[in-house]
């Protein structure tokens, strides 16, 4: 039986007669293919991906399991329409923390149309993907069983300076994130997330290396979705903090070049995230959302879902 996923957090969703993804119970997720060439870029992408032995396992597991295509019936009463069977990343989550992060100064191909990259440019502009290289894209922050998650508005976030980009950064690894609370991240979490050997530094810095390297792919518009389980944190377990790529519309060759659009997001993305491990205690008191006019931000309600 399929349904609509509880934990997407961006990009085309699902419900009130609108085509977005679908979940089974089995963990895998449905995304329809739109019906252009992002749909056909993306199967292209994992379909070469999947089977490109060129790939290191341990790269390999930076990325959704591909199970192929498969028609099924759309989310928005169309009938059917062939959808890409992945991977579900948060099945057996119970309560995910999750940030959807849109990699790249630069979100559209150079092949786009005239049309397209006005539209990106714009967005890319008016975002943080201009000046810092990565934009937040999508968010929810599990708070407490009474409270359930701070799901803010997705435009709230997607403007933010780069003092409130590493406040949002901080807030994620918090155990006092709330809807109601601007008081300072206390940033619990940091260590346990975003630190340590197996934690999501250490991971970014292993796709990093890839990345500089690589000359197969160019990741326009992709992103990086960081999950973990709070409640496991709060109870001093392994909150199991992990990315993973996701969205791959936008991917072309790499012909030969390296990926320097992607790597220096990537590289701005885990300076933002070291700077918060080496200086914890250090939160934004430059970064007043009532200074900054982003004071919606802070005005989201926590979803009980
Ligand atoms: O349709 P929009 O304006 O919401 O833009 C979509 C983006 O939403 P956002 O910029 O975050 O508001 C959306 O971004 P997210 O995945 O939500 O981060 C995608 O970039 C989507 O493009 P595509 O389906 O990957 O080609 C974007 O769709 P297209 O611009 O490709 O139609
Ligand atoms: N394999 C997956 N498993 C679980 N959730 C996913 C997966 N892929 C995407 N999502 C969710 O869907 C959102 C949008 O995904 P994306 O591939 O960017 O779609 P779109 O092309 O519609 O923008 C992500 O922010 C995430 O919350």
């Amino acid at each position: 039986m399929l349904k609509v996923p509880d934990h997407q957090v961006a990009g085309h969703q699902a419900g009130d007669g609108k085509l977005g993804s679908l979940i089974d119970d089995s963990g895998r997720f449905y995304k329809p293919l739109q019906g252009d060439e992002r749909g056909s870029r993306e199967v292209t992408f994992y379909t070469s991906f999947s089977s490109n032995t060129r790939i290191p396992d341990h790269i390999r597991r930076f990325f959704p399991v591909f199970y192929g295509t498969q028609l099924i019936e759309a989310s928005d009463g169309s009938g059917l329409l062939p959808h890409l069977v992945l991977q579900d990343l948060v099945s057996g989550r119970l309560n995910p923390s999750i940030m959807d992060i849109k990699i790249g100064s630069r979100t559209w191909a150079p092949q786009a149309s005239n049309d397209y990259i006005e539209k990106c440019l714009k967005k890319d502009r008016e975002t943080s993907s201009l000046p810092l290289g990565f934009r937040i894209s999508g968010l929810q922050i599990y708070v407490s069983k009474e409270l359930g998650f701070w799901k803010p508005e997705r435009t709230s976030f997607q403007r933010l300076s780069a003092d409130n980009v590493r406040l949002v950064l901080r807030k994620f690894v918090s155990s006092n994130t709330s809807a109601e609370s601007d008081s300072e991240p206390d940033c619990s979490f940091a260590s346990i997330v975003y630190g340590g050997s197996t934690g999501i530094l250490a991971q970014l810095l292993e796709l990093k290396s890839w990345f500089e390297d690589q000359t197969i792919y160019h990741f326009y518009s992709c992103s990086v979705l960081l999950t973990y389980e709070k409640e496991l944190a709060l109870k001093g377990r392994i909150p199991g903090a992990e990315f993973k790529l996701i969205d791959f519309a936008h991917v072309v060759e790499g012909g030969g070049v390296i990926d320097h659009n992607f790597l220096g997001g990537l590289c701005s993305l885990i300076k933002f995230i070291s700077e918060i491990l080496t200086t914890p205690d250090e939160c934004t008191s430059k970064a007043s959302p009532k200074d900054s006019g982003e004071n919606r931000l802070w005005s989201g309600n926590a979803n009980n879902e």
